[in-house]
């Protein structure tokens, strides 16, 4: 079977979910061949979690070149990749980053492009779900091979362990993409809660929260379940909560096991950015909330009332 390239996304060592979605997806459209690219020693932390969902080969991508630029250089080493492995497909995440090299590498290669991509079928037909969730499109591309980007959180990731053999790549990537050089990186200082996309709970607040000082509450049972914080978009818009922790079509897509929501009314906007979670929580004091219509478990009150109850019995079964 033919390879179908998955671009890796990492970071300090750590693949991200995201590859491992793409890897499951990988699976049933060929033999998947995972591409890192990075600076010196980047692969190698990497190729036991990328095995361990099915990668057979790993393509390292290795230099300085691809550390110290934004994302031309290793688009140039994808196009050239691609024009001598001839996969399949090739799919990226649907991230800031994969999405720029997905674009440059359609420009390379002359060829077409599907972003936000929830599903990838064996002809190479797209699924892509727009309008706040409400329409789903079909979509192939008709020039070249099936590129497409990932969207997040789309499926589940289920491990196919698989003993990949690490084939180095050679960077040789010309001045032309080396036009932007990255001078100075910021780790952005992160708690002791998992990253928001890649939680299996979390914990949103919305308007009904009130205030920035409330959403404490959220935080206090997020931090009892082991989760992430979110908020709705009228919250970070009130300002009670940082933007980066926006839920929704303009914000981040979930899709954990548990996802609570308080005090959020369930806006079309909202629904699309969670409505794949396994399980929906939703405490509001309207009855008529269209969350619960969503929602597998639905608590008519005031959070306020229901919050320190719930935080106090799971401390307690602790
Ligand atoms: C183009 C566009 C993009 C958008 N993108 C997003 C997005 O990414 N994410 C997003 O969230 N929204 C988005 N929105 C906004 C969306 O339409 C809604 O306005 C927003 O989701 C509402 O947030 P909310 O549910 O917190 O607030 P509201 O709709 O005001 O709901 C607050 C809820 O809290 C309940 N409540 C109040 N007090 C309490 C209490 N004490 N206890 C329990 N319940 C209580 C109320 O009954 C109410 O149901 C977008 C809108 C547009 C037009």
């Amino acid at each position: 079977m033919a390879e179908v390239l998955v671009v890796v996304e990492h970071s300090g060592g750590e693949v991200k979910k995201v590859t491992l979605e793409m890897l499951t997806l990988a699976r049933e459209l060929g033999t998947p061949a995972a591409v890192v690219l990075g600076g010196p020693g980047a692969a190698a932390p990497l190729v036991d979690r990328l095995s361990e969902y099915g990668a057979v080969k790993v393509y390292a991508g290795e230099s300085e070149d691809l550390q110290g630029f934004l994302v031309a250089p290793k688009a140039a080493v994808l196009a050239d990749l691609v024009r001598s492995a001839q996969p399949t497909a090739v799919l990226l995440g649907s991230t800031q980053e994969g999405k720029e090299i997905a674009g440059r590498l359609a420009v390379k290669l002359d060829n077409g492009l599907l972003t936000d991509v929830s599903a990838l079928d064996a002809n190479g037909t797209a699924t892509q779900t727009v309008f706040a969730g409400s329409t789903i499109v079909k979509s192939q591309v008709t020039r070249g091979l099936p590129l497409v980007t990932v969207r997040p959180n789309s499926l589940t990731p289920a491990a196919a362990p698989a003993t990949a053999e690490v084939s180095p790549l050679e960077v040789a990537v010309g001045d032309s993409a080396k036009l932007a050089r990255v001078v100075e990186r910021k780790v952005e200082p992160k708690g002791a809660r998992p990253e928001l996309t890649e939680a299996s709970v979390v914990v949103s607040g919305g308007r009904g929260v009130g205030s920035e000082d409330n959403f404490k509450l959220v935080e206090e049972l997020a931090d009892l379940l082991g989760g992430a914080v979110g908020a709705s978009r009228a919250a970070v818009d009130s300002g009670f909560y940082p933007h980066q922790f926006q839920v929704g079509q303009t914000g981040k897509t979930v899709s954990p096991q548990l996802y609570i929501a308080l005090g959020i009314s369930g806006a079309i906007q909202h629904r699309a950015g969670m409505q794949t979670s396994k399980t929906i929580v939703a405490v509001n004091k309207d009855a008529e909330a269209p969350i619960f219509e969503l929602a597998d478990y639905g608590i008519v009150g005031d959070l306020f009332k229901v919050v320190p109850q719930a935080a106090e019995e799971i401390r307690k079964r602790k």
